[in-house]
């Protein structure tokens, strides 16, 4: 077997670090180096990093900085830029920061440029978005389109709906916007019930256009739409199409005219970039749509710039790997204080977990160490009230990003300063704890006896020594959250370098997708039999079977 980064010396000098610093204490290391918020911070594209408050010193980022070069990441940069297959097992260039690209670096996939057919892919979002609000574009029975319903799951979904709900105090263009995704009966009816088909425009979103649920979906808005204005040519002005099949695409009855083009070189998950995002350009209109991508843009400069331990993304990443892999955490949590970005943890859950999780490397080599985590996390304040007890006082390692703006986009009272208040509150009670003489003196102070002290001690005290980022937006525009989303794709691009994964394919999805196909002959008809599943689905389907219709 090839020697990995499992076996470089870079690798062994962190385990070796890690094990001396397994007892350190952060308040310790705040009180030995007033510095220390200046030398663990970074500021970039209207976003500051703070990482201080991490079981790290200036050894340490050495160390790991050490290991990303032992794992060729200059190289493998550079390769993305290039439009290098790095999507081995796809054979596949990965150039999503090119469909942000302000200036005119010359990325090319297989020697074409790929500029000018982005940047015609732009043109005709606009012209279209622009015909729609202006009303030049009307639906089957000339009227003006008032909602547009995104029909995609995934990548197709996910990106555009956080980034909809994240800039809703720019989306003052009219429409208003629907995400249609999962395949319960339920989500259709709740989306289709308070609209007009006369009025409303469907955003067919598949990069394959073969994926069950958004075809199962598309088919039955079709047919809402049809039966409503009983003419099947209605189709051609009520649904528009993103994919790279056209062909489908056309087969399904849309008009040619109406598709919006992606590229296999970019991947679901980092698709929002593309006309993916051509709900969110109705949302909030084109201008803004753009500054979006200039957002995105300005972090990829920062990145491809940075030396290491000034880089953002890359010192995200290895903080990440310094826990993931070297202290064993299992998990990652992550809490925007910032309601716009309460769909954040979701969509970060496909872009990390989707890429990074991965047990095979590149060359199909077994990877002898933990890689991604399991992300997870809500928005604040609400999460103090629902799992910080476990963060505070319970028996695991979890380290977190808190995310908050210093501007919010509405002055109510102090809310905002409230709001920030218990952010900083949390990431600094995580990190210096309550020790024993503390918690005693706090009690004492409240007039407790001795003896009531005694007993309440054990829960009083808190071990602290938790990590945590906190990144702290100027403000929640366009701009930042482009620089936002960039910054969290580039942190797993580096982490899946330095594990050796290829980030950009997802084998692991497509196995439930065949079993569904099995199974699903079996709940449409008792009399299909198979010995083909285990016991226990067989017995699951003969209960479906037993009540379907029946609700005794
Ligand atoms: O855009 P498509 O091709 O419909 O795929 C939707 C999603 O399905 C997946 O392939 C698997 O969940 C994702 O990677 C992708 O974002």
């Amino acid at each position: 077997m090839q020697p990995t980064i499992f076996h470089s010396s870079a690798w062994q000098a962190l385990e070796k670090h890690q094990r001396s610093t397994a007892q350190w204490q952060m308040r310790d290391l705040f009180s030995t180096d007033p510095e220390r918020f200046n030398r663990f911070s970074i500021e970039a594209a209207c976003i500051l990093l703070d990482f201080s408050k991490n079981r790290i010193n200036r050894e340490t980022i050495a160390l790991l900085s050490d290991l990303a070069l032992a794992a060729g990441l200059p190289l493998e940069m550079e390769k993305m830029r290039q439009g290098v297959p790095i999507n081995v097992s796809e054979n596949r260039a990965v150039l999503h920061v090119a469909l942000r690209e302000q200036g005119d670096y010359p990325y090319q996939v297989n020697g074409e440029p790929i500029l000018p057919g982005i940047r015609k892919v732009l043109r005709q979002m606009r012209r279209f978005v622009d015909h729609v609000l202006t009303g030049a574009w009307t639906g089957f029975t000339d009227k003006k389109i008032t909602d547009v319903v995104n029909i995609g799951i995934g990548g197709s979904d996910l990106g555009p709906r956080m980034a909809v709900e994240a800039l809703q105090p720019y989306a003052n263009t009219g429409v208003k916007c629907h995400f249609l995704s999962n395949i319960d009966p339920e989500h259709i009816h709740q989306v289709l019930a308070g609209l007009n088909p006369e009025t409303t425009l469907f955003i067919v979103v598949s990069k394959s256009f073969s994926t069950l649920e958004t075809q199962l979906n598309a088919v039955a808005a079709r047919k809402w739409l049809v039966d409503a204005l009983g003419d099947e040519s209605a189709v051609a002005k009520h649904f528009v199409g993103v994919t790279t099949n056209k062909a489908a695409a056309t087969a399904f009855g849309i008009q040619v005219d109406n598709l919006f083009e992606m590229w296999d070189w970019v991947g679901g998950r980092y698709s929002v970039w593309s006309a993916v995002g051509l709900i969110l350009a109705f949302a909030i209109g084109m201008d803004e749509f753009e500054a979006f991508l200039a957002g995105g843009a300005s972090m990829d400069q920062h990145f491809f710039s940075a030396p290491i331990d000034q880089n953002m993304p890359i010192i995200m990443a290895l903080i990440g790997i310094w826990y993931n892999t070297f202290y064993k955490a299992h998990t990652h949590a992550v809490m925007p204080y910032v309601q716009g970005l309460q769909r954040l943890p979701a969509h970060l859950q496909q872009l990390d977990m989707e890429s990074n999780g991965k047990r095979a490397g590149k060359q199909g080599e077994p990877i002898l160490f933990d890689t991604g985590p399991v992300i997870w996390g809500d928005v604040g304040v609400n999460v103090q009230h629902a799992f910080f007890q476990l963060l505070h006082q319970g028996t695991r390692l979890v380290p977190c990003d808190f995310i908050a703006t210093v501007n919010p986009h509405f002055e109510v009272n102090a809310h905002q300063a409230n709001l920030l208040a218990n952010c900083l509150a949390q990431s600094e009670a995580l990190m210096k704890g309550k020790t024993t003489s503390e918690a005693q003196r706090e009690m004492l102070k409240a007039g407790l006896s001795e003896q009531q002290i005694e007993a309440l001690l054990p829960h009083k005290v808190f071990p602290g020594n938790q990590p945590s980022n906190t990144l702290l937006l100027r403000k929640l525009d366009p701009k930042t959250l482009g620089a936002l989303l960039a910054l969290y794709e580039h942190k797993v691009f580096v982490q899946g370098v330095i594990w050796g994964i290829n980030s950009f394919d997802q084998w692991g999805v497509e196995y439930g997708k065949q079993l569904a196909l099995d199974i699903l002959p079996l709940l449409s008809s008792e009399k299909e039999k198979t010995n083909a599943h285990d016991p226990s689905t067989m017995g699951l389907i003969q209960y479906f079977h037993q009540h379907r219709h029946s609700m005794e």
